[in-house]
């Protein structure tokens, strides 16, 4: 079985193709980064350090690489089993052209084998966000022959990676901790379904993905805002500061409220989840940085994603939402110099003043009482 995943990165290398090349997989990376697609022809082979309370050295081989623009890469479409990726949600867009390329040349060849297309990204069905995208490059035929054949399954993936700290300048060495999970919707494959070892096959994916990034992302995302805030540099520093952890535990309550009243989870199993990710936001052989986990702050609170989402939840529901608001304000004021999304959201902030700027980017009523709570809380950190 032959594999393309787009975005050799952290998740790619770390999780997602290491899966695929351990289980077998003919795997081929197409990437933007010329030093890691060198990297990868050249020695076909990397290490990924699996660190926790046990440690190991895993090597990935086998593996090969190619530019995600050009010719070759639209060939290998035509051919593959499988594509995944973990490019980031803002890339799904321009990757969607070439997948189209390639599924029209797998038309014109008469490959009718089943293929299946899985994004492993932080998003809602993120995968039928991308199958918009394609279908947008695509004519009324080439879009039917594509619906037959083609899969576009929808996915929750949780591990932890962050950028290696490689000793030897290794750009292909990865560090990852030890949990992981790959959850994949089976309702939406074509042909046979995969057996990969690590890919678990559920027909329930929103309980999943809902779960995943509105737990362990909300906290994330909030531990490095107000970690931030505090002056911490990683999420472990951020996370032991009692403050932080409290309104950090507080908010993945409250939005795991909204999950167990939603999709009927027993409320002590996800108070235990809940426990389990503080844990590993503690791990202690993992650098992590908050400027890695708050990241491209506007997507973080967009309405789809885990600060906006789930306090629309708790008003929905009528539950507590003060820590969410705690978080959404910390969100307001975070600061990066290399993240043109905090360069924005400061331009934003400067130009039309808080509220203004928050029911912008969230999609929030301008005269709701959350926006107010949100504010007052911004203006009391400021
Ligand atoms: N790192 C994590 O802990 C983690 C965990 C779960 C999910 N994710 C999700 O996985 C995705 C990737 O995250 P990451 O941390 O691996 O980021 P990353 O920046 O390490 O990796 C992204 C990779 O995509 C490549 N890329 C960019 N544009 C491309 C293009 N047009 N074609 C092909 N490749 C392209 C980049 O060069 C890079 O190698 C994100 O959606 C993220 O939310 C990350
Ligand atoms: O990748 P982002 O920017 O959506 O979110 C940053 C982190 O919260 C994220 O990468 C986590 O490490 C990951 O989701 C763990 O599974």
């Amino acid at each position: 079985m032959k594999a393309l995943h787009f975005g050799a990165g952290n998740i790619g290398r770390g999780f997602i193709g290491k899966l695929l090349a351990d289980a077998g997989l003919q795997l081929t990376f197409a990437d933007v980064n010329q030093v890691v697609l060198d990297a990868l022809n050249a020695r076909h082979s990397y290490q990924v350090h699996v660190v926790g309370e046990q440690q190991q050295i895993d090597t990935v081989s086998n593996v090969n690489a190619v530019s995600s623009i050009g010719d070759d890469v639209v060939a290998l479409i035509a051919q593959v089993d499988l594509i995944t990726t973990a490019v980031g949600p803002v890339v799904l867009e321009r990757i969607a052209p070439t997948l189209a390329k390639g599924l029209e040349l797998r038309r014109a060849n008469a490959n009718d084998a089943p293929l299946n297309i899985i994004a492993c990204e932080n998003m809602v069905r993120g995968t039928s966000q991308l199958k918009e995208h394609v279908k947008k490059a695509l004519s009324a035929e080439a879009w039917a022959w594509v619906e037959q054949h083609v899969g576009f399954v929808d996915s929750a993936v949780d591990r932890i990676v962050p950028p290696s700290e490689s000793a030897t300048n290794d750009p292909l060495e990865v560090t990852v901790e030890t949990f992981s999970e790959w959850i994949v919707d089976k309702t939406q494959f074509k042909g046979e379904l995969p057996n990969i070892p690590g890919m678990e096959l559920t027909d329930n994916l929103m309980a999943f993905v809902e779960r995943k990034l509105f737990t362990l992302n909300t906290g994330h995302a909030i531990t490095a805002y107000l970690g931030q805030l505090a002056g911490h540099q990683t999420i472990r520093d951020a996370i032991l500061d009692e403050k932080v952890r409290a309104v950090v535990k507080g908010a993945m309550e409250e939005s795991g409220a909204v999950l167990i009243k939603r999709y009927g989870f027993e409320a002590d199993k996800h108070a235990a989840y809940i426990k389990k990710i503080l844990g590993r936001f503690e791990n202690p052989y993992l650098k992590d940085d908050v400027e890695r986990v708050g990241r491209q702050p506007l997507r973080k609170l967009s309405a789809g994603d885990r600060l906006v989402k789930p306090l629309l939840g708790t008003i929905e529901y009528g539950l507590p939402h003060v820590n969410l608001i705690k978080g959404i304000a910390a969100a307001m004021h975070y600061h990066s110099e290399q993240d043109p999304q905090a360069q924005e959201l400061k331009q934003l902030l400067a130009d039309k003043g808080p509220q203004a700027a928050l029911v912008e980017v969230s999609g929030l009523d301008a005269n709701s009482e959350a926006v107010t709570e949100a504010v007052k809380a911004y203006n009391a950190i400021a």
